[in-house]
């Protein structure tokens, strides 16, 4: 790639070259091809090739998060409070956060002190990292073969490496892209602690269709030496945990919901999002002592301040939220399993009594027929709420293309989707057929872009306020997002 062009448009585009082609992707699932441990020796390889060891991550004190739910939120908390911790004078001086997928923009997966890299920067690093690829493609290393580049995903990983060690960054929390043991993120071997959140059921064809299948993947981010933390699990994920913990000599703790969030302000005020803010405490406290092995919480004492703030304080966006318009009050959340869709439609009934207005779902996620089976909770949950027993008067299933006349936002480009089902909106049409099925009296429509939907949703609004849901996937929340805020969004 030549030297001109490398702005952050140029880079996205460079990257998005990276992502597995749809036709790839299924060549492989009808041949069986899992990932497996080839994934991280590669990962190894390309981190010798850009001038890295695993043990120079050691310096980046990694609190490492696992699992199918709450990932995120749980990485966002232990962020938040290593930052009350840095800017009360540190250690940390410098933390970083790695997460997946992104929002709005891709640029938000790399944080330093809570701040999504510049456009500047993103572009900056990353064709530091692409030139040394390129550099060094013939260098034997790994699994990693001459002359090529990391999928995507990976891409993103050894690039969060090289900016946190060139920026002198002195705690980092890594959540994983998919499953644990041949995550790209696995290529870390000594974690200052592991987390592993709630699991259950996502990414089967990768991962497996059983939860036991899918806790063993997530148990692979456990190291011998390194705390780990986990928390209340269904039996017979608890039981993978527990067996993969004794295999590797680690000695996991079960969390139940921490009696010092008692008087804490977590938001929602759920409990799943008290088990994410239990591990986070847990594995924030570890970081610290990596740091510092003075430090040390009371476990009968109430937690410190920077803890409680940390903890309170915390902005973790597309989840959760409420934006309140003229004419629509939107409740916008990315849950795309079937427990967290539950958790949404809890969330979102609770919210929406306490107003009046007919309420209204914009529902997507993309190239996953089983999300069809999703939908059934998501009606019967908003119905038994509603005192009136209508639940979603109107429910629009849109694409996750972002605009009407100019398709995606760049960083939203994603080339494994079968691109025929996206044009005969082939999803759109299941989940239609499916809700017409499951309520015949609302009206049900179809729109071919988030902004058709969204400008549908406002033509709806009569004498009360319209209340929208918005959920099903965290590209079509972010997509939404993006429209709604315009220019302010990230
Ligand atoms: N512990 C949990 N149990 C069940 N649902 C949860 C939990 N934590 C969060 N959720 C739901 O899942 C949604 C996504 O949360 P979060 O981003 O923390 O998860 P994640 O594990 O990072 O997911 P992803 O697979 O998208 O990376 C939230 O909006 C919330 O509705
Ligand atoms: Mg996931
Ligand atoms: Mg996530």
């Amino acid at each position: 790639m030549a030297t001109a062009g490398r702005t952050y448009n140029d880079a996205i585009d460079a990257l998005n070259s990276l992502q597995t082609p749809y036709a790839v992707i299924e060549a492989r699932r009808k041949a069986g091809i899992r990932p497996d441990a080839t994934s991280v020796r590669e990962m190894r390889g390309y981190l010798r090739r850009i001038g890295y060891t695993p043990s120079d991550l050691d310096r980046l004190h990694i609190v490492h998060v696992a699992g199918t739910k709450g990932k995120g939120s749980t990485c966002a908390f232990v962020d938040s409070i290593l930052s009350r911790y840095r800017r009360s004078g540190g250690p940390p001086h410098k933390v970083g956060l790695f997460t997946s997928p992104h929002l709005i923009a891709v640029r938000e997966r790399i944080r330093i002190n809570s701040t999504p890299l510049s456009e500047e920067t993103f572009a900056r690093y990353f064709f530091d990292v692409w030139d040394r690829l390129e550099a060094n493609s013939d260098v034997a290393s790994d699994d990693a073969p001459p002359g090529t580049k990391p999928i995507y995903a990976r891409f993103l990983t050894l690039m969060s490496f090289h900016v946190f060690l060139s920026e002198g960054v002195d705690a980092a929390v890594y959540e994983t892209g998919i499953g644990g043991e041949y995550d790209a993120t696995n290529v870390v071997e000594r974690p200052a602690a592991a987390g592993i959140s709630t699991l259950g059921i996502d990414h089967v064809y990768v991962l497996g269709d059983t939860v036991d299948k899918i806790a063993w993947h997530k148990a692979g981010i456990m190291k011998p030496g390194c705390p780990a933390f986990t928390v209340e699990q269904v039996p017979e994920a608890a039981e993978v945990l527990t067996r993969r913990a004794a295999e590797r000599d680690v000695d996991l703790k079960v969390l139940p919901v921490d009696p010092r969030l008692k008087g804490v302000g977590i938001r929602p005020d759920a409990t799943f999002q008290k088990r994410n803010a239990s591990l986070a405490i847990a594995l924030a406290e570890k970081a610290l002592t990596a740091l510092d092995p003075s430090f040390k919480l009371d476990s009968a004492c109430p937690l410190p301040r920077e803890f409680v703030e940390g903890l309170e304080q915390v902005v973790w966006r597309g989840r959760c939220e409420v934006k309140e318009e003229d004419r629509v009050v939107w409740h916008v959340d990315g849950a795309h399993t079937a427990d967290s869709l539950k958790m949404a439609a809890r969330w979102f009934t609770g919210e929406a009594a306490k107003r009046k207005g007919p309420l209204v779902l914009v529902f997507n996620q993309q190239g996953r027929s089983e999300a069809v089976g999703f939908l059934d909770a998501l009606c019967t949950t908003v119905k038994n709420a509603d005192p009136e027993g209508v639940g979603f008067r109107h429910v629009i299933f849109c694409t996750n293309v972002t605009y009407k006349t100019t398709g995606y936002k760049r960083d939203f480009v994603n080339h494994q989707y079968n691109p025929a089902d996206i044009e005969k909106m082939t999803v759109q049409h299941a989940f239609a057929d499916k809700w017409r099925q499951l309520d015949p009296g609302a009206d049900v429509r179809l729109a071919l872009s988030i902004e058709e939907a969204i400008d549908t949703v406002r033509g709806l609004a009569g004498e009360a306020k319209v209340q929208a849901l918005i959920t099903g996937s965290l590209h079509l929340v972010g997509g939404a997002l993006g429209i709604l805020e315009g220019a302010e969004a990230l």
